[in-house]
């Protein structure tokens, strides 16, 4: 292991992503890791067992699986002396692997990582009242049967009433306002109209469709089997007839009766998991592996939590300042599509002169971004956003858009809650 390599992408998978319906889905977070794990590694020349480290980003880790990433590294046989451990920066979190990985690689310490992001927001966990939690608490622990009587008068209706604890997952703790809300706000300051956001939902689903028919995510989706035999072979949200009609039909989400943000222009509620490897210079050689891109740079960016969305303007630009990049250098983006109105927000903020001066510090606007190089094949309104596994699947197909259309230098970035932002830079080899 050598400090200052290069670090590359060599492959990478992902499962479909799955709409989360009423119930828990057929898999749980370390499931759908290993259901795309499993054929990413077979078609490796390297053994499982050679991996110096797993990393795993999960947002909602559930009871059974404690360290999701060293129990998908366990059931992938990556063998007991792999390091495996999972991080969370809330949707961050699939893309905090892969920077993780990278940090890893560039200081010399470790040569070959599987890197990753899982979700299964269907299996989120149901959440109690405080008061409900101690009832039952107390229950527990009554040691005689009198105890346990006296103590059964406390009992409320309600407390078999658990919330889903997605709802408040998906809400801001410090500003208490749920992410639906935060795209709103950006809608409100920057003037996007309902009809730019259902446009750009049409417009992602479309994509999407054909980026399916075409075949262009063969390379990067790996059928899921459940334990029936059932087979899912495809991102099941996109709609490839979606149309502006339709969608404007759609009643607000999240701020009743006027809101901008409905479910036909939001990310979607799903289940999925995504895998990249990276690899130093060396391993490159020493495996004889075709690297598919090189990482050049990472950044993060914090801001006010109720604006989040605007995240990815300011870490993307940041990024681009330190190497020298002009918005121009950048063939392709992909911005993680939360939600329509905080994509277009994003695209507004990089094109307003006020907001380039005075929040990025730029002489000049940072110009318009051509529809053509952002989210070439769709995004989260149409496939769904499992919220740990997003950022590490923008930077997979990324690299897979870059490869086909030939692009040099891409940026995948997203927005994420709590007030932060994430992007990577990479460029194809
Ligand atoms: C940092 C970040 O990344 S923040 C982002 C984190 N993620 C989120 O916050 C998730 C955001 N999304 C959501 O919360 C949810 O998707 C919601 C609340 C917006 C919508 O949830 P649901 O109501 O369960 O959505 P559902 O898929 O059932 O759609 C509702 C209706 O809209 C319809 N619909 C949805 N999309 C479309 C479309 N493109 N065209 C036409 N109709 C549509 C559905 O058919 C459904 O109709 P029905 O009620 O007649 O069956």
């Amino acid at each position: 292991m050598t400090k200052g390599q290069p670090v590359y992408v060599v492959d990478g998978a992902r499962t479909p992503f799955l709409k989360a319906t009423s119930g828990p889905g057929p898999f749980t977070p370390v499931d759908l890791a290993v259901q795309c794990g499993r054929p990413l590694l077979a078609r490796q020349k390297i053994a499982a067992t050679d991996y110096d480290l797993v990393i795993l980003g999960c947002v909602n880790v559930i009871a059974d699986e404690m360290n999701p990433a060293r129990v998908a590294a366990l059931r992938l046989g990556m063998g007991e002396d792999t390091v495996a451990f999972t991080v969370q920066i809330n949707c961050g979190s699939g893309m905090q692997s892969i920077d993780t990985a990278y940090r890893y690689i560039r200081d010399g310490s470790a040569d070959l990582i599987l890197a990753g992001g899982t979700e299964a927001l269907s299996h989120a966990p149901l959440v109690l009242r405080q008061e409900a939690v101690e009832w039952y608490a107390g229950m527990a622990r009554a040691k005689t049967p009198m105890d346990r009587l006296s103590r059964l008068g406390g009992l409320q209706a309600d407390f078999f009433k658990p919330v889903i604890g997605l709802e408040r997952g998906l809400t801001d703790p410090i500003t208490a306002l749920n992410m639906g809300q935060t795209a709103e706000i950006l809608a409100h300051r920057f003037g996007i109209s309902r009809e730019q956001a259902d446009r750009y939902a049409m417009e992602s689903h479309h994509r999407l469709a054909r980026a399916q028919d075409e075949g262009w995510l063969d390379d990067e989706v790996e059928p899921a089997f459940d334990r029936d035999g059932k087979v899912y072979e495809k991102d099941d949200g996109v709609r490839p007839d979606s149309d502006m009609q339709s969608l404007a039909k759609l009643s607000p989400a999240f701020e009743k009766p006027h809101g901008k943000v409905t479910p036909g222009n939001s990310s979607q509620i799903t289940d999925g998991a995504s895998w990249v490897i990276l690899a130093s210079e060396d391993a490159v050689e020493r495996h004889g592996l075709t690297p598919l891109a090189i990482i050049k740079d990472s950044e993060w960016a914090a801001l006010d939590p109720s604006v989040m969305g605007l995240g990815p303007v300011l870490c993307s630009t940041r990024m681009m300042a330190r190497n020298g990049l002009a918005r121009t250098s950048i063939d392709l983006w992909e911005l993680n599509e939360a939600f329509a109105a905080q994509v277009l927000s994003c695209l507004a903020a990089w094109e307003n002169e006020d907001f380039c001066r005075e929040v990025l510090d730029l002489e000049e606007p940072f110009g318009r971004i051509d529809r053509d190089q952002l989210n070439v094949d769709g995004g989260a309104v149409a496939l769904g956003h499992p919220v740990g596994t997003s950022g590490n699947r923008i930077v997979l197909h990324l690299v897979r858009a870059m490869k086909r259309r030939g692009g040099k230098r891409g940026i995948a970035t997203e927005c994420i809650g709590g007030g932060l932002g994430g992007a990577m830079l990479l460029e194809a080899v």
